[in-house]
């Protein structure tokens, strides 16, 4: 009678011996670029640096030790490269967007939104339909709205939270900044027919979410769990069914129909109508700007206001052009709020603004990119590398606004003087790479106006009005990434009036 023991033997040799080719076959794709150790076999060491929070500390840590494009999974690349960003996100590029993300940009199950597109004609004709209403102001409302929210959150922060030598009253400003920025990008997008969207209650719905203990999103990502994640979200009830958070903003379908296109002051939503899209879808993209608006923004604000606290000599400089602009144009405190065009003429305002937003983006990574079936043969640095078809390209996002031949020796610094003074194409390519913190070519921003218009709006408010100090300067405030943008929250300050008012 033969034992069972060599037939066992054989099986365990075989299974071993397929798992190594796996292994092989899995790591030989990219083997010719330099990556983390191990990388070509597992994603763990990715998945630990996301559940860590060390992502973008880790992201610039392994661009700098291995270059400009590196290995950080079996077929995920990262890249620090502002000319291969360039390259993939053009306008013609033959990368797409990697549907394992993007498929967690869909606000309610197998509903597309602009965001969530990802074939190449169908986003750009729906962009092309979206567009008209960011690049004009066709009512001519956007400055005044903006302007009114502006007004209501100075007074609320002046009548709620100033501090005294007394007494002192802490308020959350990373929240109170979110609070402004989602009602004013709400009544924006809808105009003034839809009042019940900017109830403290409704609002909530968008900005008192649950906070994600870690980056779930780029968890689910990196585990590709997505697709599951996805399915699940089919079988559960549609978020339209319910009337509080999205539910209550996805469901204006309905009202969108009996919507009159005759209102006094439109919203966006009323061009994309008469655009000829449908209330449903109308719902589904508006709601994505507000969401995709209101927390970059806000963490805009809180991020540069972070940044002033921290250096008091860009805040005394930055003080005295605001307070010379205010003697210049007599403007009263309680009412007048700077218009953007005379905040645009503020060279140190804008210099503070465009180094906050390079220092401390407020998006950041993976915006994660395929390469075209066919490969891709890139510049990097000073080779070519041939990225095969399928392989998934991330951006470190930090590296790039770090980035020392672009911005300097002194890139880890802030420092807002870098930007005056220049011209010619050195600013030219520091203001193109700044940039791409707003995305590039067919996926680039549409909210880069309003953006711009709201945060120096608002710093220049505050600078002008208050002094703040953070309460717990060693950790000032909870950052958790979710979907490429910083959740801030729990930003405590104390609010004085100016000593030297
Ligand atoms: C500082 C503020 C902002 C930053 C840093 C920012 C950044 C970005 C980035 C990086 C993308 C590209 C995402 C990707 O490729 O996956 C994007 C797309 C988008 N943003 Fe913004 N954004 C800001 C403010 C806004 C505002 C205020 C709005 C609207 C009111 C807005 C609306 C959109 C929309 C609709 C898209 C989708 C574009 C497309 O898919 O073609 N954003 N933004």
């Amino acid at each position: 009678m033969s034992t069972p023991w060599p037939s066992a033997i054989y099986l365990v040799g075989t299974i071993l011996v397929l798992v190594l080719i796996v292994l092989y076959c899995r790591d030989s794709a990219l083997r010719h670029i330099p990556g983390l150790p191990g990388a070509g076999y597992s994603s763990l060491r990715h998945v630990r640096s996301i559940i860590s929070k060390g992502l973008l500390k880790d992201y610039v840590t392994w661009c700098r030790q291995y270059g400009e494009l590196v290995r950080i999974e079996p077929n995920v690349l990262l890249t620090s490269s502002p000319d291969l960003v360039m390259h993939m996100s053009g306008v013609r590029s033959r990368y797409g967007k990697d549907s394992a993300f993007y498929l967690l940009a869909h606000l309610a199950p197998g509903k597309e939104n602009l965001a969530s597109l990802l074939d190449d004609p169908t986003h750009n004709r729906h962009k092309s339909l979206l567009a008209p209403a960011y690049t004009k102001d066709i009512s001519g409302a956007r400055e005044p709205t903006i302007d009114a929210h502006l007004r209501k959150f100075l007074h609320d922060v002046q009548s709620n939270y100033l501090s005294t030598t007394a007494a002192v009253k802490l308020m959350d400003l990373s929240k109170g900044s979110q609070y402004f920025t989602t009602k004013a990008i709400i009544e924006l997008t809808y105009g003034p027919d839809f009042e019940d969207l900017l109830e403290d209650k409704a609002v909530a719905g968008l900005v008192e979410m649950p906070e994600g203990a870690f980056n779930m999103p780029g968890f689910l990502y990196a585990t590709r769990l997505t697709k599951v994640m996805g399915l699940i979200g089919q079988l559960m009830a549609s978020k339209e069914d319910t009337d509080d958070g999205f539910g209550k903003f996805l469901n204006v379908a309905s009202r969108l129909k009996n919507s009159s296109a005759e209102t006094k002051r439109l919203g966006m939503v009323q061009t994309y109508l008469q655009n000829g899209m449908s209330p449903e879808q109308v719902a589904h993209d508006a709601l994505t700007q507000v969401l995709a608006g209101q927390v970059t923004v806000s963490a805009a604000i809180s991020g540069i206001m972070i940044l002033l606290m921290s250096n008091p000599r860009v805040l005394s400089a930055l003080r005295k052009e605001i307070d010379a602009a205010v003697s210049d144009g007599a403007m009263s405190l309680d009412e007048v709020i700077i218009s953007y065009a005379k905040a645009l003429a503020l060279p140190y305002l804008q210099a503070v603004v465009r180094e906050g937003l390079r220092f401390f983006p407020p998006t950041v990574d993976p915006l994660p990119r395929v390469a075209p079936q066919e490969g891709d043969s890139v510049k990097v640095g000073d080779r070519t590398v041939f990225i095969p078809g399928g392989t998934r390209v991330l951006t470190s996002t930090w590296s790039i606004t770090r980035n020392t031949e672009v911005f300097g020796e002194d890139a880890d610094a802030f420092r807002p003087e870098r930007w005056i003074g220049l011209d010619g194409p050195r600013s030219a390519r520091m203001q193109k790479v700044a940039d791409l913190i707003f995305g590039f070519g067919k996926g680039r921003c549409l909210g880069i106006t309003i953006a711009r218009m709201m945060i120096c709006k608002s710093i220049f408010e505050l600078v002008r009005r208050f002094d703040m100090a953070l309460t717990e300067p060693w950790s000032p405030m909870s950052n958790v990434l979710n979907m490429g943008a910083w959740e801030r929250s729990g930003m405590m300050v104390v609010v004085t009036e100016r000593e030297d008012n």
